[in-house]
């Protein structure tokens, strides 16, 4: 990497370091590996390309490349660097007011911690998104794939459209400066069919949010706020959920399942 033409500060580095999450990637052969799947025709977005440790592999392999980077002193480095490429396009500024490629993206990106649910939703969003592989905390990663043996709104809200699966763990030993937790990898993979009709979703997300209210205790008693209690059972016991069931430990096709047989 060229030096940089920008001199910083240190209370600048080590404040941006906090402010935007900024552990980076220590090992090359591990940015090999997190991108070895990408292909020439895909194009890819980059969340928070730093130092270009996941940049430069990237451009080895995609068709396009497009980045978002908020700290201006990491922009500019990587425009020296990688700016002469028409496949490479570096926006800086904040990803979270980024407009989603139209045309089919995957989303790769080693992220800042502090934004990870952002991010996911982001993503989870984007019409044309096909994939994400998203570096996160170990723990928000199993907490949103069903790890715990329980499954997050975030993941049930998602199902239809999307599948949510833990990928490799990444230890800390790997990030510089080294965080107090571990990593892993969380992939989104859009399904080439959703689950349910599209004029369902809105509809089916409403259903969720009534089952995590919580009250009652149960996902069958959250929805006898709104659904008779015989409908409510009936639906519970033809989805295999059982009537007392807490909420969490649903998995999200049985929550496909209580949807379609509340709508039949
Ligand atoms: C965990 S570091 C990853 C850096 C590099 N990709 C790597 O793997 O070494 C997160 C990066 O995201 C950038 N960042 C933080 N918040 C951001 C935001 N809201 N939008 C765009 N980039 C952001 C940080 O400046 C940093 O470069």
């Amino acid at each position: 990497m060229s030096r940089s033409r920008t001199p910083r500060s240190t209370y600048a580095r080590v404040s941006n370091r906090k402010r935007l999450s900024q552990n980076f990637l220590a090992d090359p052969r591990l940015a090999d590996r997190l991108t070895a799947d990408v292909g020439p025709d895909d194009l890819v977005v980059e969340v928070g390309p730093g130092g270009g440790m996941l940049t430069g592999p990237l451009l080895d392999r995609a068709r396009r490349v497009l980045a978002y980077e908020k700290d201006t002193h990491f922009a500019e480095r990587l425009r020296s660097r990688y700016g002469h490429l028409d496949r490479f396009r570096l926006r800086t500024g904040d990803f979270r007011d980024a407009e989603p490629p139209h045309e089919p993206f995957r989303v790769i990106a080693n992220v800042p911690f502090a934004i990870t649910t952002d991010i996911v939703r982001w993503c989870l969003d984007a019409p044309a998104l096909t994939s994400a592989s998203l570096l996160v905390q170990r723990e928000f990663a199993r907490k949103h794939t069903g790890d715990y043996g329980r499954w997050s709104k975030l993941a049930v809200d998602a199902w239809p459209e999307h599948e949510l699966a833990l990928g490799i763990r990444i230890g800390r030993e790997q990030f510089r400066p080294v965080p107090n937790v571990d990593g892993a990898v969380l992939h989104l993979t859009r399904r080439p069919k959703p689950l349910l009709p599209r004029r369902a979703l809105r509809d089916y997300r409403d259903m969720v949010a009534l089952g995590f209210t919580g009250v009652g205790g149960s996902l069958a008693a959250s929805l006898r706020q709104a659904v008779p209690a015989r409908a409510a059972a009936r639906a519970c016991a033809e989805a295999g959920i059982a009537k007392d069931a807490p909420v969490g430990l649903v998995h999200p096709d049985k929550w496909i399942a209580l949807y379609k047989a509340l709508t039949r």
